[in-house]
């Protein structure tokens, strides 16, 4: 099957991987003319995966149609605020029976939209033809072979079937889930949390605040989705806990490092500048807590990250301000 993957930062040239181990052929498209020259003449894409060899079933582009010619499936690593500009000019070149695919952890600053929802307008797609895949799915394990599950979610059994199929090898296993708002609600807030146990971490705070942290953001997580018409049993699964668990724990984690790194007093233009890659909940914090408080959902460390990251508050009365609220049932 031929596939394009747009977007060749670390997530988008391992997901590429995933698909030629699966025995699919890959267009991996970049704007970056060094970087997708590399790809293709030589295997490898140091600035963003260095040290793997890429199969050679995958060819490096910068051209938008020699990316999406006979693609059956098209997927999407772009960041999250960057989406739905850099798509809208693919859609002329999309083939007919193309589906898409979100690989994106966010929510849209200003629409407070999901990234389905976002591809769905940029490309002129039904809902029908987009699946989201998100679990805990962090790049540089993943491009080491380290065995993994995932969620491949779509309102449409026959599309997250089919790239289901597209993505499955000795070393990734994708489940289906018809709940795409949970499973994508699940990627984009779980950054959030990652970011808060970051900052927890940083300020030299242990184990037992990082699992306060966990937990009660799956109950953020899980207030968020039920209100937005999400399945209950998304955020026990991998999509949701997961996800959390493994960006929580892994110091790769770009959100987790940039909280640790806000944690340790840095500003957040310094924190940005110290992580590498995409740390998603520096702008989806701000979408996520704008999409709860249109539907009355409180989300407290969510509160607390935007006021820390984007309204002055210090880092140090973050512990304060969530610990001295009035008590409460432990439930939802
Ligand atoms: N890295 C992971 O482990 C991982 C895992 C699962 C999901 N994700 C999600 O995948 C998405 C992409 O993450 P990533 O890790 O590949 O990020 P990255 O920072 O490694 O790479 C981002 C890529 O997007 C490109 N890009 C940025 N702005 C662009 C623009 N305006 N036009 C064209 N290209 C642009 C960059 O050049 C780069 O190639 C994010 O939403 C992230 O949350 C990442
Ligand atoms: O590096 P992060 O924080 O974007 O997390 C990567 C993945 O989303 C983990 O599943």
């Amino acid at each position: 099957m031929i596939t394009a993957v747009l977007g060749a930062g670390a997530w988008g040239t391992t997901f590429s991987q995933i698909l030629a181990d699966s025995g699919c052929l890959v267009r991996l498209w970049g704007r970056d003319e060094a970087v997708a020259e590399q790809i293709t003449t030589m295997h490898r894409n140091d600035k963003y995966l260095p040290g793997i060899r890429l199969a050679n079933g995958i060819t490096g582009t910068t051209n938008a149609r020699e990316a999406l010619a006979g693609a059956q499936i098209v997927v999407v690593a772009i960041p999250s605020q960057s989406a739905r500009t850099v798509l809208e000019p693919f859609a002329p070149y999309l083939a007919d029976d193309a589906v898409a695919v979100s690989l994106m952890k966010g929510v849209e600053l200003g629409t407070d939209k999901r990234m389905s929802v976002v591809i769905a307008e940029a490309l002129g797609l039904p809902m029908e033809r987009i699946a989201v895949v998100s679990g805990p799915n962090l790049a540089g394990e993943i491009a080491a072979h380290q065995p993994t599950a995932t969620v491949v979610s779509s309102i449409d059994e026959r599309t997250a079937s089919l790239v289901a199929e597209a993505c499955s090898c000795d070393y990734f296993r994708p489940y289906t889930n018809p709940d795409v708002v949970g499973v994508e609600l699940c990627g984009a807030v779980k950054n959030v949390i990652a970011l808060a146990v970051g900052i927890a971490q940083g300020q030299g705070m242990g184990y037992n605040t990082t699992a306060t942290v966990i937990t009660r953001g799956l109950v953020e997580i899980t207030r968020l989705g039920l209100a937005l018409g999400a399945h209950a049993e998304t955020f026990a699964g991998l999509a949701g806990m997961g996800d959390l668990v493994a960006t929580c724990a892994s110091p790769s984690s770009r959100n987790h490092t940039l909280g640790r790194h806000i944690g340790q007093g840095k500003t957040l233009d310094q924190a940005i500048a110290a992580t590498r890659g995409t740390a998603e909940a520096v702008k989806s914090s701000r979408s996520v807590l704008a999409l709860a408080q249109s539907v009355g959902v409180e989300m407290p460390i969510t509160e607390a990250v935007v006021s820390v990251l984007h309204e002055g508050q210090p880092v140090t009365e973050m512990a304060h301000r969530l610990l001295s609220r009035p008590r409460k049932t432990e439930g939802l």
